[in-house]
């Protein structure tokens, strides 16, 4: 199996807090990989050292074959504005910048590839509409499509389907199949472990260190997951200033 990303040694702290610790390992080329674990893990922190929202070094974070400026990253949906006056259609189109550059101007075919992905998340004939009249699942929908568009080789998720019905859920998971099948590289933040079971071949679980990382039937053992919850248990009175070794320390939250 060939890496498409290589964790060594990755810490990183808020303020000399411990939020991710030593973690270490390769997520594979043309796996789906979920990242699990409790609340407060690290599973996003770690996420976004990754695609470089909180700052990690070379050393740490070694992509292979790919550059970091090419992954799409889809955030958790309460770090994204809905309020911003956009159509559904620009939504999308906004997966497309890089190759338009910011005032490129959108072309017939970008148009064209943009109402194409808003029909295959089930969306057709909502391109006018605006974000905002959107349901949480719809809007969903919409920032799948707008990963069609960027049609990256590596697509990070965190947290894809909180709060996001059932429906809508089991539409996404068959395009996560789908680009897996394409070759695609795929790294989410999930909760649910029938959906990571199902649709993921590997998985990571943490507690802020690395209980396990693997085949996801290897890693969803109980004895895996007893040990993670009795981490979590313990941080609240551990949680101090990381002494482990002379790692750098990330200060400042993003
Ligand atoms: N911006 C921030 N400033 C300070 N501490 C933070 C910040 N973001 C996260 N943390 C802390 O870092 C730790 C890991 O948080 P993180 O969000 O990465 O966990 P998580 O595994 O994604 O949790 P959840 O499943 O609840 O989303 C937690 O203790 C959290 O409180």
């Amino acid at each position: 199996m060939k890496p498409v990303i290589s964790l060594h040694n990755v810490t990183l702290s808020y303020h000399r807090h411990p939020a991710v610790h030593h973690v270490s390992g390769t997520f594979h080329a043309g796996e789906a990989t979920a990242i699990i674990g409790p609340n407060g893990a690290g599973k996003s922190t770690l996420l976004k050292a990754i695609v470089g929202l909180i700052p990690a070094s070379d050393s740490m974070v070694q992509f292979h074959g790919i550059a970091k400026k090419d992954i799409a990253f889809l955030p958790q949906a309460a770090n994204i504005d809905r309020t911003f006056p956009i159509s559904v259609l620009d939504a999308v189109l906004l997966g497309n910048w890089r190759k338009s550059g910011w005032f490129g101007g959108v072309s017939k075919t970008a148009r064209a590839e943009a109402e194409a992905a808003l029909i295959k998340v089930g969306l057709e004939g909502f391109g006018p509409r605006h974000i905002g009249s959107l349901s949480s699942g719809q809007f969903q929908r919409v920032l799948f499509a707008r990963i069609l568009l960027q049609n990256s080789p590596l697509i990070l998720l965190d947290e894809p389907f909180t709060a996001i019905d059932a429906r809508t859920t089991q539409d996404l998971l068959h395009l996560i199949d789908h680009w897996r099948y394409e070759g695609r590289t795929i790294i989410s933040v999930l909760h649910d472990y029938e959906q990571v079971k199902n649709h993921f071949s590997e998985s990571l679980l943490m507690a802020k260190e690395c209980i396990a990382w693997g085949p996801t039937t290897e890693v969803l053992t109980k004895a895996n997951l007893q040990k993670a919850n009795a981490m979590a248990e313990n941080w609240i009175e551990n949680a101090a200033v990381c002494h482990r070794d002379e790692q750098p320390q990330v200060e400042g939250a993003h």
